[in-house]
């Protein structure tokens, strides 16, 4: 089954080595329009891995996710680094602060800098523990807000806040939702999630994807079947 319309998912390719990351890319990528690069991948391979998943997917946008978080100087150069790889979205924390948001942009002016709110894997007790007390809507939101003045063009949060960051934001930030899990599926480590036709219902522009597909027997499989629900007849 091959999607005529790639569905708006990127696939986590959080595997172990080159191979698998590329057996993943092949099979997901006829119904997909992201591969996702994370740390696991590119720490163990390095920048082939951004060119081998390019092309195994046959050309598909690639999100370069290394969650950068240091002071603004550091975090140019490493954005720097990685710019000539031509990432699609490249992720920063939005917790780095503005000015470290702003260096990161105005290092990759060709692809998106995309702010991570608050991780999707953070409960509101957790939350609580480590000193960002209230909903975790309030802390998402005014990162959301202080990131796109400093020059992201895409944000994470959980599908949980996307329809509230959508307002806070306006209809021309990319919002990407982690944390999406078919109905049934195992949560794992995964705290502030929901369905993909609910994350997409309230205004996600990209879900990511990963163990729902990478942990089936068939990730082509899985990857065409979320794409034919998500498919707009079908919704
Ligand atoms: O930036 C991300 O992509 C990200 C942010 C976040 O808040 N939560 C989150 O899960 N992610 C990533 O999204 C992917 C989720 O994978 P699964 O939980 O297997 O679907 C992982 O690669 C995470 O690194």
């Amino acid at each position: 089954m091959t999607s005529t319309t790639p569905a708006p998912i990127a696939v986590a390719l959080d595997a172990p080595d080159l191979e698998t990351a590329v057996a993943w890319a092949r099979a997901a990528g006829p119904h997909v329009r992201t591969l996702k690069v994370g740390l696991e991948l590119y720490l163990r391979c390095g920048r082939e891995a951004v060119e081998a998943v390019r092309s195994a997917s046959g050309g598909r946008e690639v999100f370069l996710d290394l969650k950068l978080h240091d002071i603004p100087n550091t975090v140019a150069g490493a954005v720097r680094s990685v710019a000539d790889l031509a990432p699609d979205y490249l992720t920063v924390h939005a917790a780095g602060g503005p000015a470290m948001v702003r260096a990161a942009a105005e290092a990759l002016p060709a692809g998106r800098v995309t702010a991570v709110t608050v991780l999707t894997s953070l409960s509101a007790q957790d939350l609580d523990r480590i000193g960002l007390a209230g909903p975790a809507l309030d802390a998402v939101r005014r990162l959301a807000a202080l990131s796109v003045a400093a020059g992201a063009r895409a944000l994470v949060c959980s599908p949980q806040e996307v329809l509230a960051v959508r307002e806070e934001v306006g209809p021309d930030i990319v919002l990407v939702t982690p944390g999406v899990r078919p109905a049934g599926a195992a949560l794992g480590d995964q705290a502030r999630v929901a369905t993909p036709e609910q994350a997409l219902a309230d205004g996600a522009d990209l879900l990511v994807i990963g163990r729902p597909i990478t942990g089936a027997a068939d990730p082509g499989q899985a990857a065409a079947g979320l794409a034919a629900a998500l498919a707009p007849g079908a919704r």
